[in-house]
């Protein structure tokens, strides 16, 4: 018997696939700023993605948290068809960290306002009435991620890496299935930086956290327990699989565009030119 065209079609992600993107292309500007992409993230795995500035990162980021539609291509998110799903169904049950989005919170928002709001995917409060339950999950993410002494400070006020730490938290109010981090440690400095990378090493060691995603620059702030890592240039991939397969001398280097050497000790990385 054969199978209608109209079904054939269909894209089927692979069983244990939490994230599949096959033959992905984003055109913009009279451009591919995305190139025939192809990236499967499996349940439990956390991924670093890393590549030049312009490489296209956010950009796959977007599409990841089912905010960007690609150009062509299949994408398939929690068993999920893009174009085929209620977006707005589907985005609760994905944990999102970026400048865009903090950008979108309110200044005057209090600290616990900003993580409890994303339970209604909004990033300001204003008539919604948050159950006891919302409160109480806040509260326990505004703690574990060490900023119980801030829960009633006003959002704007806080420093770059205390709003790093509150996005976190709020991206993961919703326990959410996917968990996409765009550059969590842009602009911190060295301690915060550190503090930071501990915690998303806890967060990667424990086996209840959702499948992660990290987008990075720099190959300092790859947290131990980060398992694979996709490399990007001009939009396409220069390697994707086991984190130490790939951030290599060969592969970085190609990625970034200059002759790199990669140290790597008890889990960290470290970078310099060759
Ligand atoms: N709407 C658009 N029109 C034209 N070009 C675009 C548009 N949106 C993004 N681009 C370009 O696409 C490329 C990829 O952008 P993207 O933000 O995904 O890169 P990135 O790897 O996250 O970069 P960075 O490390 O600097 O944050 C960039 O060159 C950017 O200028």
């Amino acid at each position: 018997m054969t199978t209608p065209q109209h079904l054939e079609d269909i894209f089927t992600p692979d069983e244990d696939a939490v994230l599949q993107l096959r033959g992905v292309r984003v055109h913009r500007g009279g451009r591919d700023i995305v190139a025939d992409v192809d990236w499967t993230v499996r349940a439990g795995e956390r991924w670093v993605v890393m590549g030049p500035n312009g490489a296209g990162k956010s950009t796959l980021l977007q599409i990841a948290a089912a905010r960007l539609h690609p150009t062509a291509g299949d994408v398939a998110i929690l068993d999920e068809v893009l174009g085929a799903v209620d977006v707005f169904e589907l985005r609760p049950r994905i944990g999102l960290s970026s400048a865009q989005l903090a950008a979108q919170v309110p200044r005057a928002e209090l600290v616990q306002d900003a993580v409890v709001t994303a339970a209604y995917g909004v990033t300001g409060t204003w008539r919604e009435s948050y159950e006891t339950q919302d409160r109480m999950r806040a509260l326990g993410l505004v703690s574990a991620w060490g900023l119980s002494r801030l829960a009633h400070r006003p959002f704007g006020s806080l420093s770059d890496g205390e709003r790093k730490r509150v996005l976190i938290a709020r991206a993961l109010m919703t326990d959410p299935e996917l968990l996409l981090l765009d550059e969590p440690a842009a602009g911190l400095d060295l301690a915060g930086r550190e503090e930071l990378v501990r915690q998303l090493t806890e967060l990667a060691e424990d086996e209840a956290a959702p499948a992660t995603v990290l987008v990075t620059h720099h190959v300092e702030e790859v947290p131990p327990g980060f398992t694979h890592a996709l490399l990007l240039r001009e939009g396409g991939v220069v390697a994707a699989g086991p984190v130490a397969e790939v951030l290599t001398d060969e592969h970085l280097s190609t990625a970034f565009g200059l002759a790199l050497t990669v140290t790597s000790t008890d889990g960290r990385y470290s970078a310099v030119g060759a």
